[in-house]
């Protein structure tokens, strides 16, 4: 079968595109905003000391937090330090807006203070991170800013907390849309799709009102290829390019298997692509990837292992995560979100590819369009990707693709 035959029509209209795209029209248009707002934060007492009067003694006094041009700033983020003079000395980078939704959840807890570090966008990029909660969650997330306070980061120069995406969202030059249930023991990610896909209907609409028009969005909350195709769809003035669904932890959790057959370190193995959604239907593609820079065929000469245990091993380790450990994995996707921004403002190593899930539309591969899919990418390390031209498919991988493009 050629590649192009999952061109098919019927692609879009029985499997994966379907599902994505009849949920699409069945249920966004029927979220409302949100219209809590939190207090603005106050202190009534509190120590004042400004950054030029280091010789003298702090005074206390009762004031309020100082005046800022800041609405929503948190706490110590809302002093008027001179930090652009200061910047100019470091030949740092401009100061980027990045957003994280469910920023009292799990996954952020870990990728938070990566960002902060300087770990993932560089440690020459000031960073303003934009923290959006809920009413429910609302004061664990003055407990997450109040942690990122204690943690003197030089690089984080700002910190807005907010329930309303229509502000948290202003401006924001990456999105990355964590805020969703996760699914519990005996649950398949699909499930989780009628209470979290309304989320990403509104994000999507708020990102498309307030965010910076070159927005990078990426969608981490379940089922995040469709929560990634709804959100796009809902924000028809971004391009839909700049929209990923997360599935670098299925690329980092296949690369760690590879590895562990191979009996070699896993950064010995690289052009691993992940294949579909982030669910147990993806397929882990071990014809293209290479260990050692051979293909992975030649070295792992198993290759019943590859096409039942490897398969379904990364298919499934987030399920079997959730049995041990008793909710869904949290540090290992913060690492591979932060991974993902890195492939993302970094250039790919020649010859390498990352995978991510995205919109299909114009693809090489002869994947039906209107859908997001992960599917092999390379970036100049401007924040934009291509995909990748020269892989190969056999009979094993084309069906393996055929059945994610025609599963319910
Ligand atoms: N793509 C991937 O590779 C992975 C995706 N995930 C997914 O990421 C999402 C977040 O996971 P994690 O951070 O561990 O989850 P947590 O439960 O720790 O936090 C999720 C946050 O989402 C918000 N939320 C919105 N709606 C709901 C709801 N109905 N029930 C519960 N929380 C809700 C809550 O914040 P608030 O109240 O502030 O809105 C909550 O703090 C999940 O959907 C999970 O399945 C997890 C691992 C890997
Ligand atoms: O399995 C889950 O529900 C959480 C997740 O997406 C993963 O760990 O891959």
């Amino acid at each position: 079968m050629a590649v192009a035959e999952l061109t098919a029509p019927t692609c879009a209209k029985q499997g994966l595109g379907s599902s994505q795209l009849s949920y699409l029209s069945a249920r966004t248009s029927s979220f409302r905003r949100l219209s809590f707002r939190p207090p603005r934060r106050t202190h009534s007492s509190r120590i004042s000391c400004s950054v030029n009067q280091t010789a003298q003694a702090p005074v206390a006094v009762e004031t309020e937090v100082p005046k800022s041009n800041k609405p929503e700033c948190f706490g110590v983020f809302c002093l008027t330090y001179d930090l652009k003079a200061e910047e100019e000395t470091k030949s740092w980078k401009k100061l980027i807006n990045v957003a994280v939704s469910g920023a009292a959840g799990m996954i952020s807890n870990h990728l938070l203070f990566k960002l902060a570090s300087g770990q993932v966008f560089g440690h020459d990029q000031p960073i303003a991170l934009k923290l959006l909660g809920s009413e429910r969650s609302f004061q664990a997330l003055e407990g997450v800013a109040m942690e990122l306070e204690d943690s003197l980061f030089p690089l984080l120069r700002e910190v807005q907390i907010g329930i309303d995406p229509y502000e948290v969202f202003q401006d924001v030059e990456w999105a990355l849309l964590i805020g969703a249930k996760p699914r519990g023991p005996g649950m398949e990610r699909a499930g989780l799709l009628d209470i979290n896909g309304q989320i990403f209907a509104e994000q999507g609409k708020a990102l498309n009102a307030v965010a910076s028009r070159n927005v990078k969005v990426i969608v981490v909350g379940n089922p995040c290829n469709t929560n990634a195709l709804i959100c796009l769809k809902n924000a028809p003035d971004i391009p839909a390019k700049n929209f990923h669904g997360l599935t670098r932890l299925d690329e980092n959790r296949a690369k760690c298997q590879l590895a562990l057959k191979a009996g070699v370190f896993y950064d010995k193995v690289s052009n691993m692509t992940i294949w579909g959604n982030h669910s147990t239907t993806q397929v882990p593609d071990f014809l293209n990837a290479r260990i050692n820079g051979l293909p992975v065929k030649e070295v792992i000469t198993d290759h019943k292992w590859l096409e039942e245990e490897f398969t379904e091993k990364v298919q499934k380790r987030g399920g079997v995560l959730i049995k041990k450990w008793g909710r869904s994995s949290a540090a290992s996707t913060a690492v591979s979100i932060a991974d993902a921004i890195k492939s993302l403002v970094t250039p790919t190593p020649e010859g390498d590819w990352f995978s991510s899930g995205v919109y299909t539309d114009g693809n090489p591969y002869g994947i039906a369009e209107g859908i997001v899919f992960s599917m092999p990418c390379r970036s100049k390390g401007d924040g934009d990707y291509e995909l990748v031209k020269d892989v190969i498919f056999d009979d094993y991988l084309l069906k393996r693709l055929t059945k994610v493009l025609f599963s319910p």
